[in-house]
């Protein structure tokens, strides 16, 4: 049973500027006890305008409402790592530090199997492992150079604000983690949780996302009106508290590479999305839900180390 939280930080980026001034340094200090305390936290006045994230979301509805026929014309590739391409409703289920196929299989079929579908790319740096998988230009124009568009608005952030702010607040030369985030091997994700039946929430026969760590270094994720996204309170295990969407904020979580890389004194917490309670008026459906991670990795580059 999730409860309401209130414990989720609120990190404002507002006085951040050039990451030089005292204000910078306080904003720092915040974010790095958050991550320690949380491992999540709201992210405001990023930078990142709220119309462009607007304007993704559609992207992403104008996708996800194409026949079928034409999403699977950019298929994920057969390797589940290479984490591109469109992914149909089924195909990728999230669990926590489960490598047995056995088991894995009997997740597919046991209660709350994710019922989601997603579209991914990829960064396309120099150290880039893989090309992205793009539709035809022609099933969906303009889609493809929007997506490159955000992407680098989000990579932006990441390099200006985001990476400076922890690495500040760590004790850290701010340009600390950006040397590790060379060329950018970033993952932007657009989810789509499709509506169902109630029932078939409610009685465990599909969920939305199963818990789990990400695995990366950090993500930050837009989140539409629906809400659903829950997290571990740290140091209580499986009681769940719900991260309300909040218009304008960005959603931010620590990944199980930088708590490895900090000795666990940054925060990678479980994390899950769970189908919306019943609604009066949705005619006996649970609504769609949207929601557009950014998924930062670490790249190992001859930028390392260089000051921003
Ligand atoms: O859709 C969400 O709110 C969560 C997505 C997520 O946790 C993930 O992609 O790792
Ligand atoms: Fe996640």
């Amino acid at each position: 049973m999730a409860m309401a939280i209130e414990s989720i930080p609120i990190i404002d980026f507002a006085d951040f500027g050039d990451g030089t001034s005292p204000e910078a340094h306080e904003i720092g200090k915040s974010f790095f006890k958050a991550c320690k305390d949380v491992g999540f936290a709201y992210l405001i006045n990023t930078g990142i305008p709220q119309e462009m994230v607007d304007g993704m979301f559609d992207w992403s509805a104008k996708f996800f409402a194409l026949p079928l026929s034409t999403k699977q014309k950019a298929p994920h590739p057969p390797e589940g790592w290479k984490h591109v391409g469109y992914s149909p409703i089924g195909l990728e289920q999230v669990s926590q530090m489960i490598f047995d196929p056995t088991e894995l299989a009997s997740i597919r079929k046991g209660k709350y199997p994710d019922y989601k579908e997603s579209f991914d790319i990829f960064g396309q740096g120099p150290t880039k492992r893989f090309d992205n998988v793009w539709l035809p230009e022609s099933d969906l124009p303009g889609f493809r150079s929007y997506t490159m568009k955000y992407w680098d608005t989000c990579r932006q952030f990441q390099m200006e604000r985001l990476l400076p702010a922890l690495a500040l607040g760590m004790g850290l030369d701010r340009g600390f983690f950006n040397g590790y985030h060379g060329d950018g091997n970033n993952q932007l994700r657009l989810l789509h949780y499709p509506e169902g039946p109630v029932e078939m929430f409610e009685s465990g026969e599909k969920g939305r996302m199963g818990g789990h760590t990400d695995f990366c270094t950090c993500t930050m994720l837009f989140q539409d009106d629906v809400g659903g996204l829950e997290v571990e309170c740290p140091g209580r295990e499986g009681i769940f508290v719900s991260v309300p969407p909040v218009r304008g904020a960005a959603v931010f979580n620590i990944g199980d590479f930088l708590m490895r890389w900090s000795n666990d004194i940054l925060k990678s917490t479980l994390h899950r999305v769970r189908a919306p309670p019943r609604r009066e008026g949705d005619g006996g459906k649970t609504r769609e839900r949207f929601s557009i991670p950014y998924v930062c990795h670490f790249v190992h580059s001859p930028t390392r180390g260089r000051k921003c």
